[in-house]
């Protein structure tokens, strides 16, 4: 029976635990709160982060790491993206072999650009580590821990070890494809809150479908240029942890980072949203890292751009909309610049 250990007691590490206990794995689910450890191990709950659900008992709690490493063959990470350097060093202080790194974190780190894959394989020695693995896609974890039906990708260089990872998740509830699209995965489940705090915005400020519908579609355009340029393959933006992750996140009830940008469009300020939601946004910094790694590879970001002057410049929403739709006009497919003829339709006016 594989052993595995997940690093991180927030909603969606909880939520992965339940699918892996489901799969009579044996699971060690690490947090820091001694108390969280406690209720998980003795009422089966994580109220703060899943109330309603009834954990399986066979999942066990810590909050002590050198604890939770032992014996482990598999490491999955799902502490927010901002912590997720500071754990790996200890994590390196404390493992003995080889592991298997999985991660279900979505961001990438402002001022190094890195995606989390990266980070892990600057803070673990290649001697420690097996393989990297990301699992990612449309997946809210109130869902997943109540057993709904959802799909998500195992990505990795090693596509043996996608494939493990498929096979340690997979079940007929939680169904796991495999791309062995490392960085167009990463970039699409990072890149997708940025968006969805856009859309949160617009409904905000009292627009409608119209706009959410124009964000996706734009938001993903952009997506795919910028992962296009670092290297990611164009299908997987159509993919689950493309297409199908911004769809989930711009409409869902449960996204936080779609919660947010709604109170920030009805005038909340950032710190203020952040205190109520209580939960981690990715959106905001990656916001902040999409920003600069677009201006640093001269990739178009208008969408990332308005958002990074609302969230970190004061500018109102309203002003960032007029902006968008103000901007010069444009042929909506890439390769095409104004003037030129499509050769394949160049029929006269
Ligand atoms: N929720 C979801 O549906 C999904 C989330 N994700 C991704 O998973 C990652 C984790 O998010 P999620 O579980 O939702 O977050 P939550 O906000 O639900 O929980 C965050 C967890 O991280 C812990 N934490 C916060 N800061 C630190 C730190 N410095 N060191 C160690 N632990 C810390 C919190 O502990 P404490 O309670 O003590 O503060 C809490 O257990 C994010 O990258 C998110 O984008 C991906 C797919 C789905
Ligand atoms: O990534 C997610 C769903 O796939 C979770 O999104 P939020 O962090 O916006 O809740």
């Amino acid at each position: 029976m594989p052993s595995i250990t997940v690093l991180g007691a927030g909603s969606w590490g909880t939520a992965l635990s339940v699918v892996l206990a489901d799969n009579n794995h044996q699971v060690t689910l690490w947090g820091r709160s001694a108390d969280s450890a406690r209720e998980i191990n003795e009422n089966h709950t994580n109220v703060k982060y899943l109330p309603g659900v009834l954990l399986p008992e066979t999942i066990q709690a810590t909050n002590d790491l050198q604890e939770a490493l032992k014996g482990s063959d598999t490491i999955l990470l799902v502490v927010p993206t901002k912590a997720m350097r500071d754990i790996l060093k200890d994590i390196k202080s404390n493992l003995e072999r080889p592991v298997t790194f999985v991660h279900a974190s979505k961001g990438i780190e402002p001022e190094t650009y890195l995606r989390v894959s990266e980070i892990i394989e600057e803070e673990i020695p290649e001697n420690l580590r097996k393989a990297v693995v990301v699992l990612s896609g449309p997946s809210h974890a109130e869902e997943v821990s109540t057993r709904q039906p959802t799909t998500v990708t195992s990505s990795s260089v090693n596509m043996k070890a996608a494939e493990f990872v498929q096979d340690l998740f997979m079940n007929t509830n939680f169904r796991v494809y495999t791309n062995p699209d490392l960085i167009g995965v990463e970039i699409g489940g990072s890149l997708k809150n940025i968006i969805a705090l856009g859309a949160g915005m617009t409904s905000g400020l009292g627009y409608g479908d119209n706009a959410k519908a124009a964000l996706m579609t734009r938001g993903l355009a952009e997506i795919a240029r910028l992962g296009m340029k670092l290297g990611a393959k164009p299908m997987t933006f159509a993919g689950l942890s493309g297409l199908g992750d911004l769809i989930v996140t711009c409409t869902s009830v449960h996204s936080r980072n779609w919660r947010a940008g709604n109170m920030i469009g009805k005038g909340r300020t950032v710190p203020e949203v952040l205190e109520e939601m209580g939960m981690v946004v990715e959106g905001i910094r990656t916001t902040k890292a999409a920003y600069q790694l677009a201006s640093l590879e001269k990739v178009d970001m208008p969408i990332t751009s308005g958002l990074y002057d609302v969230l970190f410049n004061g500018k109102e929403p309203e002003a960032a909309v007029e902006e968008l739709m103000g901007r010069v006009k444009k042929h909506e497919v890439e390769d095409l610049k104004l003037g030129e003829t499509d050769p394949l339709n160049d029929m006269e006016p």
